[in-house]
């Protein structure tokens, strides 16, 4: 069959979207997976951290589905829900929509650009739990918040919580930062392991100045990606139980790939949290390529359209966020 791709990213984190709300597609979930192998391989397929496929809903606008780069399908995506939301916002016109996810149906909505030209949506991060059982992380107490794990590391501190997809946060030094403890941590906790039966997205912040942090991943059945929206979210939280930020107050959050924004409401009255991630939508190409998702081993490139503009406008924005990194 002949299918159409939109690559895209959110602060780096690449994606191929693949529109089922307008055309009539209907893959099985081997197929799905299947053609997420295959094209996200970076060596022999398109490359990219995931696909997003993109459905209709009956109860949203729209309907999400993450598959990452290994197959794997996730609970949730904050930098592919930003892709979704531009364009579900440009087939159906409204700026303000609700998206259907594996466990949430979630607000978007476009917002002031982050900086000037480039399409930018806040998408709201929820349901969050730090119930150990909801990642889920086998440990005896409940929560894990600032806590050791003594099978990882002797010194590192570390919170577990869902978004609802899951993440171990743990603030580190630079010279932690620089170091290979990340990618340790990470392997071991995504492979066959006792702690996180079903693997684990691992995060490490950077406090760089009241309102600022820096964030690094290494997600789940992907491996470090440039960004990772639901990560920065569930970062800038920890920093916020922590006191190094504020609740209700925009966190600006640096990555390897860019920069969001991110600011944590907390419904007092029930106790929780939700975040609101906000961040570009950026198109890279449109493409057409040949493929039999039935037995999806090769694929061939019928055609390739590059947004240009928006490729440039991006870099602009990369080259401010880099340099003010620099000064750090
Ligand atoms: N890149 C995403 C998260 C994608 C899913 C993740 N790897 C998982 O398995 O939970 C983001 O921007 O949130």
């Amino acid at each position: 069959m002949q299918l159409e791709l939109l690559k895209c990213h959110g602060s780096g984190n690449d994606f191929l979207l693949i529109d089922e709300l307008t055309k009539d597609l209907c893959f099985s979930e081997e197929e799905r997976k299947g053609l997420a192998l295959l094209l996200c391989n970076r060596e022999t397929g398109i490359g990219a951290d995931g696909i997003l496929y993109v459905l209709k809903s009956e109860s949203c606008d729209a309907r999400m589905r993450v598959f990452n780069a290994d197959g794997s399908e996730a609970s949730m995506c904050g930098n592919g829900l930003r892709c979704v939301a531009r364009f579900a916002h440009d087939v159906i016109g409204k700026d303000k929509l609700l998206i259907e996810t594996m466990k949430a149906d979630l607000e978007v909505e476009k917002t002031e650009d982050i900086y000037e030209g480039i399409p930018t949506f806040k998408v709201e991060i929820s349901p969050v739990s730090f119930n150990t059982g909801d990642l889920p992380l086998r440990i005896e107490s409940k929560t894990l918040l600032n806590g050791k794990l003594p099978e990882l590391s002797d010194s590192l501190l570390f919170t577990a919580l869902a978004v609802p997809n899951p993440h171990l946060v743990s603030i580190v030094t630079n010279d932690i930062l620089d170091s290979d403890v990340q990618e340790n941590i990470a392997r071991k906790v995504n492979g066959p392991n006792d702690l996180f039966p079903d693997g684990v997205n691992v995060s490490f912040i950077k406090p760089i100045e009241e309102g600022h942090i820096f964030v690094r991943t290494f997600e789940r059945g992907v491996g470090f990606t440039n960004a990772c929206g639901t990560a920065m979210s569930a970062s800038t939280l920890v920093t916020c139980l922590n006191g190094q930020n504020a609740v209700e107050k925009e966190i600006s959050v640096y990555n390897n790939g860019g920069k969001v924004k991110c600011v944590v409401h907390h419904n007092h009255g029930e106790d929780r949290y939700k975040i609101d991630l906000i961040g570009n939508g950026t198109y890279v190409y449109k493409a057409s390529i040949e493929v039999d998702p039935q037995n999806a081993t090769h694929f061939t490139t019928v055609s390739k359209e590059n947004f240009d503009d928006e490729t440039s406008l991006y870099s602009k924005f990369q080259q401010g966020v880099r340099a003010y990194l620099h000064e750090r």
